[in-house]
């Protein structure tokens, strides 16, 4: 394979959840199309100090601060690139189109500008996703708490599992999270056989590293999650074109007694070389870890027990 270009690329996101897009200029490849503002790596270069050149450069502003996100490996016509997205959080100063390029800020999931370069697709489905994702655990705490706190700040994204439930009970209790999560434009994502969740009201399926292992085809559904612990599940959950991961445990956890936690830095070593999809960081987390989760490269925590307190 010829030489890897690496490139950086910001996605700014506002005090309402929308993000910047910026037109490619003429005389680029791919003139026209939509990007996050960004551009390649020098020599010798620190990513993060590329990402501040290249957004002083393009746009004239200064990042202040900013965490990795996905990592994206794309084969085009002209060169293979691989692209490290970041987060941008904070930044200093007014917009100059210093390339004579076009900026749109835009909402997820509701696009208006387009064509988008061909390699953003999966980085524009986790703009989608929430920073939150609780996780239900009716079976430990019963399911009353659960649905009152989901009626009463229902979240953009809930994962129904209940181990231990029959297929009729799931089918239950995941109708009354969805009467609750989506009349507000939450999504339900349900760890399940897929095959038990056709005809319910849900967003997506989420597949256990063992259904995972076991899955030929990308289950039909909008959405798909899946759980991994390690490099080879990854893999198979990049081939199989999942949305989102989740990795854990991070810290202790009731769920998983007796064995050691990954911590900050496994979970961050288990995501070497960077990951194309998003991924939430799991196990014994609170909302209060985020700043941790995002420096670490996570799309945001998982909350079993520590959603519904
Ligand atoms: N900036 C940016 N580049 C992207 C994105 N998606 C994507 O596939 N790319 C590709 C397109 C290009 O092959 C490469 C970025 O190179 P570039 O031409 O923008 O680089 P640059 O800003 O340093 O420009 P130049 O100085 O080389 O003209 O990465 C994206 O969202 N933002
Ligand atoms: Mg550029």
């Amino acid at each position: 394979m010829s030489r890897v270009v690496e490139v950086v690329a910001g996605t700014l996101i506002d005090r309402d959840g929308r993000f910047l897009l910026g037109s490619r200029p003429e005389g680029k490849p791919y003139a026209g199309y939509w990007e996050f503002p960004g551009g390649k790596i020098e020599p010798g270069e620190a990513p993060f100090a590329a990402l501040k050149r290249e957004f002083h450069e393009e746009l004239g502003i200064d990042v202040e601060e900013a965490t990795p996100w996905l990592t994206k490996v794309h084969v085009y016509e002209h060169s293979t690139v691989r692209l490290r997205f970041y987060r941008v959080w904070r930044w200093m100063g007014e917009f100059e189109m210093r390339e004579g390029q076009t900026i749109a800020w835009q909402t997820p999931g509701e696009l208006t500008v387009g064509p988008m370069l061909p390699a953003n697709g999966a980085i524009l489905k986790a703009l989608e996703l929430p920073s939150l994702l609780p996780i239900t655990c009716a079976h430990e705490i019963g399911e009353e708490v659960i649905l009152k706190r989901l009626a009463e700040a229902p979240p953009a994204a809930v994962l129904v599992r209940e181990p231990g439930y029959t297929r009729e009970a799931l089918a239950r209790f995941v109708v009354e999270v969805a009467a609750r999560v989506r009349p507000a434009g939450g999504k339900v994502f349900v760890n399940a056989d897929p095959a038990w969740l056709a005809g319910l009201p849900v967003d997506g399926v989420h597949l256990s590293e063992a259904r995972l292992m076991a899955a030929d085809s990308r289950p039909d559904f909008a959405w798909v999650g899946a759980s991994i612990h390690g490099a080879e599940s990854k893999a198979k959950a990049e081939a199989l074109g999942v949305d989102y991961l989740l990795l854990g445990h991070v810290k202790a956890t009731p769920t998983h007694p007796g064995a050691a936690p990954l911590g900050w830095d496994g979970f961050e070593c288990r995501l070497a070389d960077g990951c194309p999809l998003p991924v939430y960081a799991l196990g014994g987390l609170a909302a209060a870890d985020l700043p941790d989760a995002f420096a670490h490269g996570a799309q945001g925590v998982a909350l079993m027990r520590g959603a519904w307190r």
